[in-house]
């Protein structure tokens, strides 16, 4: 047990109405022991620190100076709102973090009247302040009254297509709407592009930026410790024809950069914009990811999202681990198919660890693009490299690639290229919830013409499967593979390409076959081994593919059994919908076969370990069982023998 750090200034703040009579200097001391509670916080409970850290002076300067929950405080991805939370009267649940029937890791409108609009992705704080600041404009009705919208977004998340969208928008729209972009130099790795390193010369040419907001007018913004320095550098400007930020040129003013942990900057320019912003303004904040606790500031990633750990030394309580994970099987794959081919290459959107690319990109950097929080983009770009003649893998997060959909139907699906998706992450994925559930992938790929759709049952299967897509240039092909580790299968020395559209039987039985598609195959012969007891043995089989079918392997599961049941780690519309498309069109139906699909329910399942999800979603073994003994309507007899 590790002692709780000292807050006598916090202790005395449950919303932020308490700390409006705080002077500046007992708000630099609030944020200092807020920093303390957030450390021990995610020490026992694990998840994203080092964003959290890096806006602590930051989300004590906007609920001091703003007038939360009438100012809507959108925070962007908001894997950095743990201080928020604290301050705005989550503080007695905060060690519940990202746990069952706890807080949820991310803003939620259900949770608190604090998180006006819920995030998880990334890039869409400025459209929806953008909204609010309209709603607020044409008198819409709002529980909380309407007041300032601020969007604070990440350098990182800024990258995104639809943040450009908003400013654009915002630009045009000429609404009151302050922007704060928190510019800490990193995304979950180091950040990538020319966005990035603009805003890198915006930040090392500081002097240079204060004589151009000075002569943009921009000084009205500036408070007194400020404005006497601008105005003598608006007299040196006189005469000099200088260019605006990129932010100005959308119409955006623009005041920046400033110190984002010193809050004798934060406080008065926050004060300031209050008072006299009439349009759209962005402040250009510098902050440290993870500030204040060393072994983040020390890490590669910053302490982007960790385990529990323990505070004194930073050591993080890693789990034992039994098999490689999904995602470093694929990493391993993917670097021996490209070593026989040169045209192999990789596409990432800012995940280069969370995808496993990060071992590719070292090993083949001039093939490996990390494209930045751009998931729109780096399906197309991966859509021209295939028309260019590579092989392209596109390795996403199934929830993420949901944002790069359109391009998936029209410049993939609709040209047939040749484009490898990699679908991480996909089915229940835990402690992130259901903004990052892969949930939707097997519906939204497999209903597409001509896409094949793959799920890897176990680790040797996903390594035949990146061997299978590898070898595929027909069309666009799908893998998908979940969060965590294998089942701990023999791996093979080298992937084998798959015959496309052939699922392969598992076990003989009887009476009933379980089809599954992915990573519940290992249940469902958990499943079998429980019922044998009871007297039914099931067939198990594996479809590999949820596209195309396979209809001679369906067809003669459904012939020689009384019952089929499949079975996936995904929403309603996927896998087991098609298997009942073909055995409707096929009049499998007419002649008497009993049906059952097993799939995840029609809700967003809260976070939870993904044991407790999948027990939400009725997807166990225990719960297959049952789904045999209901289809064959054997209850009694199960009993009569359990
Ligand atoms: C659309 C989307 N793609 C990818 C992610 C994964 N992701 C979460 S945080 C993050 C980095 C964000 O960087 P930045 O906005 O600079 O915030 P920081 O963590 O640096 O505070 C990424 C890539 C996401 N949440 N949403
Ligand atoms: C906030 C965010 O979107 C990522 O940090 C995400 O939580 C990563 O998930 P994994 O831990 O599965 O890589
Ligand atoms: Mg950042």
């Amino acid at each position: 047990m590790q002692d709780t750090p000292k807050t006598p200034l916090l202790d005395r703040v449950n919303t932020p109405a308490d700390m409006k009579r705080f002077s500046d200097g007992e708000l630099t001391q609030l944020a200092h022991e807020l920093r303390q509670e957030t450390i021990s916080a995610v020490s026992v409970t694990g998840g994203h620190l080092g964003a959290g850290l890096g806006v602590v002076e930051l989300t004590v300067a906007l609920h001091a100076v703003f007038d939360a929950p009438r100012d809507k405080i959108i925070w962007d991805v908001s894997h950095q709102s743990y201080p928020h939370k604290i301050l705005t009267g989550r503080r007695d649940r905060i060690r519940t973090l990202r746990m069952k029937d706890g807080l949820s890791g991310f803003t939620k409108r259900s949770e608190s009247p604090y998180d006006p609009f819920g995030a998880a992705h990334s890039s869409t704080s400025i459209s929806a302040a953008l909204g609010f600041a309209v709603a607020r404009d044409l008198g819409g009705a709002c529980d909380t009254g309407h007041g300032d919208a601020i969007a604070v977004i990440g350098d990182g998340s800024m990258s995104a297509g639809m943040a450009f969208e908003a400013m654009n928008n915002a630009g045009h729209l000429k609404k009151r709407l302050i922007v704060i972009l928190n510019d800490n130099e990193m995304s979950i790795a180091p950040p990538v592009g020319a966005l990035s390193n603009y805003l890198s010369r915006l930040y090392a040419e500081a002097p240079f930026q204060d004589l151009k907001a000075a002569a943009k007018g921009a000084i009205g913004f500036l408070p007194e410790p400020f404005r006497e320095g601008a105005k003598r550098a608006k007299e040196m400007l006189k005469g000099m024809a200088v260019g605006g930020t990129l932010f100005e040129e959308l119409g955006f003013s623009y005041v920046g950069p400033i110190d984002g942990h010193d809050m004798d900057q934060l406080l008065p320019v926050l004060r300031t914009v209050r008072q006299r912003a009439t349009g759209p303004i962005l402040i250009h904040v510098m902050t440290k990811k993870g500030k204040g606790y060393a072994p983040a500031e020390a890490a590669d990633d910053k302490g982007h999202a960790t385990g529990k750990f323990n505070v004194i030394t930073g050591e993080q309580k890693k789990a034992p681990t039994n098999a490689p994970s999904y995602t470093s099987v694929f990493s391993d794959a993917l670097l021996q198919v490209a070593a026989d081919d040169p045209q192999v290459c990789a596409v990432t959107a800012a995940m280069p660890d969370g995808t496993g690319l990060s071992l590719f990109a070292e090993r083949y950097p001039s093939r490996c693009f990390d494209v930045g929080i751009a998931e729109q983009h780096g399906v197309t770009f991966a859509a021209g490299l295939a028309a260019g003649g590579m092989k392209p893998f596109c390795a996403m997060y199934s929830t993420f690639l949901q944002r790069g959909y359109d391009q998936v139907v029209h410049d993939v699906a609709i040209q047939r290229l040749p484009v490898r998706f990699a679908i991480d992450r996909a089915g229940l994925v835990g402690a992130d919830g259901a903004t990052h559930a892969g949930s939707f992938d097997i519906a939204f790929m497999a209903n597409l013409p001509g896409m094949v759709v793959m799920a890897a049952a176990d680790e040797a299967e996903l390594k035949h499967m990146v061997a299978t897509a590898a070898a595929y240039d027909d069309g666009p092909i799908a893998f998908r593979y979940p969060r965590g580790e294998g089942t701990g299968v023999d791996m093979p020395e080298r992937g084998e390409v798959l015959e496309i559209g052939k699922g392969r039987i598992v076990a003989e039985g009887a009476r009933v076959a379980i089809l599954s598609f992915g990573t519940r195959l290992s249940h469902s012969i958990e499943a079998r081994e429980a019922l044998m007891a009871k007297g039914i043995t099931p067939t198990v089989a594996d479809a590999r593919f949820a596209k195309p079918l396979d209809e001679d392997l369906i067809l003669s599961l459904a012939r020689d059994h009384e019952a089929l049941i499949t079975i996936e780690e995904g929403a309603i519309g996927g896998f087991g919908s098609h298997v009942a498309q073909l055995l409707a069109e096929k009049g499998v139906f007419d002649t008497g076969l009993k049906f059952r699909s097993m799939v995840l329910p029609d809700i967003f399942i809260d976070q939870a370990s993904p044991e407790d999800m999948y027990a939400v979603a009725k997807l166990s073994a225990a719960d297959i069982e049952a789904k045999v003994f209901e289809v064959l309507n054997v209850t009694a007899i199960a009993d009569k023998r359990a």
